[in-house]
C-alpha cells in the first residue's frame, strides 16, 4: 500500500508550500541568493555540498582577470600580485571562516595532495617512536581513507580504525578507546561526507591530545557551512576543499591550515621549488619557505582561486553565525518535508536530528533512489546520489531557498508514489 495518500496529501502540501514561502520570506539572508548565477529559474539545485553555484560577480572578476591583469599584465602579474594571492586568500579564509589568525592558512594543490602533506607532516611532527598508529573512521571520505592506508604502508606504520556509524558519526567516546600510547595522528573529518554527522571538534581534538597525539581534520562539508574556531580548539592541521561552501568552481584549490605552533621545522614531503625559500634564487638543495608559504610545492592556481573571493567577501558582511543559523532552518525544513513525505513512503533517515549534530546536507536513503536520481536530474531537481542507496540534499545557505528545497523533495516524493498519483 503506498502510503501517501492523495487527499491528506493534498492538505499538507498546500500547508508545506505556504510555510516554505513564509521561510522564505523570513530569511534574513533570502537576498543573497540574487548573487548567485541561475537563481532565478525552477531548478532546484541540491548539492551545494559537491559543487558549489557561482557567483555573478565572478563572470566580471575572471574576465578582469583576464583582460587586465593576465593580459594586461602578463608575466609581471607574479611579481606584483599572483605571488601573494595563495596567503593572503588563504588569511581571509582564516579570518572569515576557520577562526584561523593570519600566516596558517594557505590556498594549494587539491584536498586529496593537502591531505598527504599535512598527514605526512603531522607524522614528522612526532617524535615518539612508540606512537606508530594513524588512527581513521570507516567512514571517512574514500580520499581520507586510501591516503592514510598507502601513507601506513609507505612509512611502515599500522591503522586503528574506527568504526563508524554510517548514519551517525564518530564521538568524543569512541576517539577516547581507540587513541593512547601508541597513537601517533588521527585523521577525520569534522562533518561526515555521507551522513552529514558534526563532529564535536573542540572535544574530539582535546581527546586526541590527552592521548599525547596530533590530529588532521578534513573540513570539506564544514568550510561555509558551520562555525569553525581552529585557533580556539588548538586544532594541529586541517585541509579543505573550496569549491563546495565556497564557491570556487569545478577543481579549484584547496587550503591547508597549520597551527603556528607547528610552523617553525615543519617538514612536508613534497619540496618543490615554489616551497622553497627564496624561490626565484633557485639555488642548491631544498630549504623550505619561513611559515606557511613553505607549504606550497608548485605554481599555484591563480585562476582557481579567483572566484572563492566573492564568498569570502560576503561571508565577511554577514558572519558564518548568520550562515549556519540558516543552515540550520534550511535542514530543519528538509525533516519536516521528510516526515510528512518521504518517511511514510519508506524513506530511511541516514542523518542525525540532532540539529546540534548535523552540518548542511540531509541524507536519505530507499532502494529507488540510484535509478530516481537520472530522472530528477532530466526535471532539473539536482541532489547526488551516494552509493548503495542515498540521495543527499545539500543546502547552502547563501544561495539555496526554502521554495527550490521543497520543490526538490516535493518532485521526490512525486516519483515515489508512481506514476498513477
Ligand atoms: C570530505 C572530503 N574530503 C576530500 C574530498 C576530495 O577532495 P579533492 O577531490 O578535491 O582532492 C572531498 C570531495 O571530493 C570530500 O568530500
Ligand atoms: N569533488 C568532486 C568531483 O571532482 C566530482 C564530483 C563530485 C565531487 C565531490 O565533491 C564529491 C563530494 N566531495 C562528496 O562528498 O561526495
Amino acid at each position: 500500500m503506498n502510503a501517501i495518500n492523495a487527499e491528506t496529501a493534498g492538505n499538507t502540501t498546500d500547508a508545506l508550500w505556504q510555510r516554505a514561502r513564509d521561510l522564505d520570506a523570513a530569511d534574513p539572508l533570502a537576498n543573497y541568493r540574487e548573487h548567485f548565477v541561475g537563481t532565478d529559474t525552477d531548478l532546484s539545485y541540491l548539492d551545494g555540498n559537491s559543487l558549489g553555484r557561482p557567483l555573478k560577480r565572478t563572470i566580471t572578476d575572471i574576465s578582469t582577470f583576464i583582460q587586465d591583469s593576465w593580459g594586461g599584465r602578463l608575466i609581471r602579474g607574479w611579481d606584483e600580485e599572483w605571488l601573494e594571492l595563495p596567503q593572503a586568500i588563504g588569511d581571509q579564509l582564516g579570518r572569515a571562516v576557520l577562526g584561523a589568525a593570519p600566516g596558517q592558512t594557505i590556498i594549494a594543490d587539491s584536498t586529496t595532495v593537502v591531505l598527504y602533506k599535512l598527514i605526512r607532516a603531522a607524522l614528522a611532527a612526532v617524535t615518539d617512536p612508540a606512537r606508530t598508529e594513524i588512527v581513521l573512521d570507516t567512514d571517512n571520505f574514500p580520499t581520507d581513507r586510501y591516503l592514510v592506508e598507502g601513507i601506513a604502508r609507505e612509512q611502515g606504520l599500522t591503522l586503528r580504525w574506527i568504526d563508524a556509524d554510517p548514519a551517525a558519526g564518530v564521538t568524543v567516546e569512541q576517539v577516547r578507546a581507540a587513541t593512547g600510547p601508541a597513537t601517533g595522528v588521527v585523521v577525520l573529518s569534522q562533518i561526515a561526507y555521507r551522513s552529514g554527522f558534526l563532529a564535536d571538534l573542540p572535544a574530539v581534538t582535546a581527546a586526541i591530545h590527552d592521548a599525547g597525539a596530533l590530529v588532521v581534520w578534513d573540513l570539506c562539508h564544514s568550510a561555509g557551512s558551520v562555525e569553525i574556531a581552529l585557533d580556539d580548539a588548538d586544532v594541529d592541521f586541517a585541509a579543505g576543499c573550496t569549491y563546495k561552501y565556497l564557491n570556487g568552481g569545478p577543481g579549484s584549490p584547496a587550503f591547508a591550515y597549520v597551527n603556528d605552533r607547528h610552523l617553525a621545522g615543519l617538514q612536508q614531503p613534497i619540496w618543490g621549488w615554489m616551497g622553497r625559500k627564496d624561490a626565484f634564487e633557485m639555488g642548491p638543495g631544498y630549504e623550505a619557505a619561513p611559515g606557511i608559504r613553505g607549504f606550497l610545492s608548485g605554481t599555484p592556481a591563480i585562476f582557481g582561486m579567483l572566484a572563492m573571493r566573492g564568498t569570502l567577501d560576503l561571508i565577511e558582511e554577514v558572519g558564518m553565525a548568520a550562515l549556519r543559523a540558516k543552515s540550520r532552518v534550511l535542514t530543519a525544513f528538509a525533516l519536516e518535508l521528510y516526515d510528512a513525505w518521504l518517511a511514510p513512503a519508506g524513506v530511511q533517515l541516514s542523518t542525525p536530528r540532532d540539529p546540534e549534530l548535523r552540518g548542511s546536507h540531509v541524507t536519505i536513503d530507499h532502494p529507488a533512489f540510484r535509478e530516481m536520481t537520472a530522472a530528477l536530474w532530466d526535471q532539473d531537481v539536482i541532489p547526488d546520489f551516494r552509493a548503495p542507496q542515498g540521495i543527499r540534499i545539500g543546502l547552502s545557505p547563501l544561495s539555496t531557498s526554502f521554495e527550490e528545497l521543497y520543490r526538490g523533495l516535493a518532485a521526490i516524493r512525486e516519483l515515489l508514489s508512481g506514476p498513477e498519483n
